[in-house]
C-alpha cells in the first residue's frame, strides 16, 4: 500500500435543531465536563475565570446581549480533534483551533484575545476521527498533517441529478441590456446564441439539457474569445454564467481534437486545469465540467482539501483531462508526481483576483513555475471574477500574454443590479434582535447570514437553533463532511438559514437563494460584493439586508454609497452622510471602472484588502 492510501471512510455528523450534535461513530459531543482534545485530555469549557464561555446548563438564548455579543472575549480552549461539531447547545462552545497552518494558535491555548492572523491554513489536511481506532500513530513532528480519511459520497450518474437546474429568472433578458467592453488587440466577433458556437452535439445537448437557451453577455463575448486562442480577464456580475463561459470552449476544443481520458498511466497529464479558493466552489465548478462533459470521451476530476488525497489520486488515476482543484491540494498532487503538466492548454484562475491576492498569489507562482509547466506563451490563461481591483489586475498581467483581451460586462466590480440592498443602522447589541425579527419576515424563504468570524458564525447558529429556526452553519473549522452536509442541508431546504463566514462568500451558487444577511459586514467592498451575490443569480430576484453598525463599518461606508449608486438604488440619506461627513473619509472604493490598461479608476486607495479573518479556505 502506497504512502497515500488510505483505507477508513468516516460518516458525516449531524447538526440538528434539537439541541443534540450527533456523530455516527457514536460520539457524544457533550461538552459537560470539558471536550476531549486529540490526546483524551479535557479542557475545561465551563471557567468563568478562565474566560470561559459558562456553557452548562446555560441555553444560549438565554445569554444576556453583552455576552452574546462580546462572546470573543469570552470563548477559550484550544481546539480538540475528532470529527464533529464540537459544540454543546446546551451551553458549550470550542475554542481555539489547534492546526499546522498560518498564525493559529494551538491546542488548549486561550482564543480570547488571541491574534486571528492566519490568513489561511497552508497545512490544510485535517485528520477526521470518527473514534479514536482510527487515529493518526505518526509523529506529530514528523507530520503535522493530520491524515485524512473523508470520501465523500458517490455522485449519481442519473441524468435527472446531472442536469438538475434552477430555472432562469425575470431578469434574464435585461442581461441583454448590460454594457460590455472588450480591450485589447483584435476581439473576435461576439456570438448571439449557442448555435453560433459551433458546439459538438454532445455538448450541444448537454447545453439544452442544462435549461440554456440562450447566452449571458460573459458566455456571448468569452466563448469565441476563448475558443479563438486568446488570453483572457473577465469581470461580470455575480450569478451571470462565467462557469459555462470558460467550460463550454475548452471542452469543445478538447472534444474537437479527440482528446479521451486514459487510465493507462501513472502520470495523468490534464490538458486543462481549474483553479478556485475554496472547496465547495471548486466541487461546483467539477460538477458542471462533468455535466457539460456528460456521455463524452472527456474526464473531469476534482482535488481539494478535507478529503482523502489516496481516494483522489485514485480519480485522477482513471483518466484526468480537466482538473479542477484548491491550490494547495492541487500542488500537492503536481509534487507527488501523480500529475504532469507537458499538455496543460487550458490555466484557469476562477475568482481570479482572490487567487492572485496575498493569500494565494505565492500558489499560483508556484503552479506556474512547477516543472513541466509550458510557459504561458504555450498555453491559454483564462481569469474570471465579478471584481478585479487594479492593483490584481495589474499583477494579473504577468500571468497573461501581453495581447491579453478585457471583458468588462457592465461595471467591474459593481453589484448585481438584481439585488436589491438595504441597509439597517444598528449597534452591536441589537444586531441579534434584528435578524431575528428579519427572519420572521422572510417564511420558508431560503437566506444566507454572513458572520465576520467562525465563532460568531457557530454562535448565531446555535442561537437561530434555539429560536426554533432550522439552521446550520458553514466555515473553515467544520470538517469537511460537516460543510458538505450543511451545503446539501441548504440546498435541499431541511435548513432554511445557513449561517457562513467568508468561505461562502464566492461563486457558491444556490438555487432560491431569496436573501443574505450581512450580520457583519465585510471589511472590503469586494466581499461585499460577492457576499450579496449569492441571491440574485440568473435573472432572478434577491434581497441583500446589511447590519451597519457605525462603530465598526465606518470605513465601508463610501464604497457602499458608491456600490449602491452603481446599482442604480437608494442610498439612505443617513448612510450618505456617514460617508461624506463623518469619519470614514479614508474609506476605500477598491474597485476598478475598467481594464487597467487604459487607466483611469475609481480607486482612492489601491491597496488591495485582504480578508480579514482567520478562515480556512481550501
Ligand atoms: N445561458 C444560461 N442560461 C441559463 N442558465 C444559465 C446560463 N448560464 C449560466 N446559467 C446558470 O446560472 C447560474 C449562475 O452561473 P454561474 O455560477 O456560472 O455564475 P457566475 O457568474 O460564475 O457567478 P459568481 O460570480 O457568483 O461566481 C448557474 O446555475 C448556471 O447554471
Amino acid at each position: 500500500m502506497e504512502d497515500w492510501e488510505e483505507g477508513t471512510t468516516c460518516s458525516s455528523i449531524t447538526f440538528t435543531c434539537d439541541n443534540t450534535i450527533e456523530g455516527t461513530h457514536g460520539d457524544s459531543w457533550n461538552t459537560d465536563g470539558g471536550v476531549p482534545d486529540r490526546d483524551g485530555a479535557h479542557w475545561n469549557i465551563t471557567g468563568g475565570e478562565r474566560g470561559g464561555f459558562r456553557g452548562r446548563g446555560r441555553g444560549f438564548g438565554r445569554m444576556d446581549q453583552s455576552e452574546m455579543n462580546d462572546f470573543r472575549g469570552g470563548i477559550r480552549g484550544g481546539r480538540g480533534r475528532g470529527g464533529g461539531f464540537r459544540q454543546d447547545f446546551r451551553g458549550g462552545i470550542r475554542g481555539g483551533r489547534g492546526r499546522g497552518g498560518g498564525f493559529r494558535q494551538g491546542r488548549g491555548e486561550s482564543t480570547s484575545g488571541g491574534f486571528r492572523g492566519g490568513y489561511r491554513g497552508k497545512d490544510e489536511e485535517i485528520f477526521f476521527e470518527g473514534n479514536n481506532k482510527n487515529r493518526e500513530t505518526k509523529d506529530v513532528s514528523d507530520s503535522d498533517k493530520p491524515r485524512v480519511l473523508y470520501i465523500p459520497p458517490a455522485l449519481s450518474e442519473d441524468e435527472d441529478s446531472v442536469f438538475s437546474h434552477y430555472e432562469t429568472g425575470i431578469n434574464f433578458n435585461k442581461y441583454d441590456d448590460i454594457t460590455v467592453d472588450v480591450s485589447g488587440p483584435n476581439p473576435p466577433k461576439a456570438i448571439m446564441t449557442f448555435d453560433e458556437a459551433e458546439l459538438c452535439e454532445t455538448l450541444r445537448r448537454n447545453v439544452s439539457k442544462s435549461g440554456y437557451v440562450k447566452p449571458t453577455p460573459v458566455q456571448k463575448h468569452g466563448i469565441p474569445i476563448i475558443s479563438a486562442g486568446r488570453d483572457l480577464m473577465a469581470c461580470a456580475q455575480t450569478g451571470s454564467g462565467k462557469t459555462a463561459s470558460f467550460l463550454l470552449p475548452i471542452l469543445q476544443q478538447l472534444m474537437v481534437d479527440g482528446v479521451a481520458a486514459s487510465c493507462f498511466s501513472e502520470l495523468q497529464e490534464p490538458e486543462a486545469i481549474i483553479v478556485a479558493p475554496t472547496r465547495e466552489l471548486i466541487n461546483q465548478i467539477y460538477l458542471e465540467a462533468r455535466k457539460f462533459a456528460f456521455g463524452t470521451c472527456v474526464r473531469p476530476v476534482v482535488v481539494y482539501g478535507g478529503v482523502s488525497t489516496g481516494y483522489q489520486i485514485r480519480e485522477i488515476l482513471k483518466g484526468c483531462n480537466v482538473l479542477c482543484g484548491t491550490p494547495g491540494r492541487l500542488l500537492d498532487m503536481i509534487g507527488r508526481g501523480k500529475v504532469g503538466l507537458s499538455k496543460l492548454r487550458y490555466l484557469v484562475l476562477d475568482e481570479a483576483d482572490r487567487m492572485l491576492d496575498m493569500g494565494f498569489e505565492p500558489d499560483m507562482r508556484r503552479l506556474v513555475g512547477s516543472p513541466g509547466m509550458p510557459p504561458k506563451e504555450n498555453h491559454q490563461t483564462l481569469m474570471f471574477s465579478a471584481t478585479f481591483p487594479e492593483d490584481i489586475q495589474r499583477m494579473a498581467a504577468d500571468f497573461l500574454k501581453t495581447d491579453y483581451l478585457f471583458l468588462a460586462v457592465g461595471e467591474v466590480g459593481g453589484a448585481c443590479t438584481d439585488v436589491e440592498q438595504t441597509f439597517v443602522q444598528v449597534t452591536k447589541f441589537s444586531k441579534r434582535d434584528q435578524l431575528v425579527e428579519f427572519l420572521k419576515t422572510t417564511g420558508t424563504e431560503r437566506t444566507m447570514v454572513f458572520a465576520e468570524t467562525k465563532r460568531q458564525a457557530d454562535f448565531i447558529a446555535l442561537f437561530l437553533c434555539q429560536e426554533k429556526v432550522p439552521t446550520t452553519s458553514i466555515h473553515g473549522d467544520r470538517e469537511q463532511p460537516e460543510r458538505e452536509k450543511a451545503l446539501a442541508d441548504f440546498r435541499s431546504g431541511k435548513c432554511l438559514v445557513l449561517v457562513a463566514t467568508s468561505v461562502a462568500a464566492r461563486g457558491l451558487d444556490i438555487p432560491d437563494v431569496q436573501h443574505v444577511v450581512n450580520f457583519d459586514l465585510p471589511n472590503n467592498i469586494d466581499e461585499y460584493v460577492h457576499r450579496i451575490g449569492r441571491t440574485g443569480r440568473c435573472g432572478n430576484i434577491g434581497r441583500a439586508v446589511s447590519f451597519f453598525d457605525p462603530n465598526a463599518d465606518g470605513q465601508l461606508a463610501r464604497s457602499l454609497v458608491m456600490i449602491l449608486s452603481k446599482a442604480q438604488q437608494e442610498v439612505p440619506s443617513w448612510l450618505e452622510e456617514f460617508a461624506f461627513t463623518g469619519s470614514s473619509t479614508t474609506g476605500f472604493m477598491n474597485f476598478a471602472s475598467t481594464d487597467s490598461r487604459r487607466g483611469g479608476s475609481f480607486q482612492d486607495n489601491l491597496k488591495s484588502q485582504p480578508t480579514a479573518d482567520d478562515e480556512e479556505w481550501e
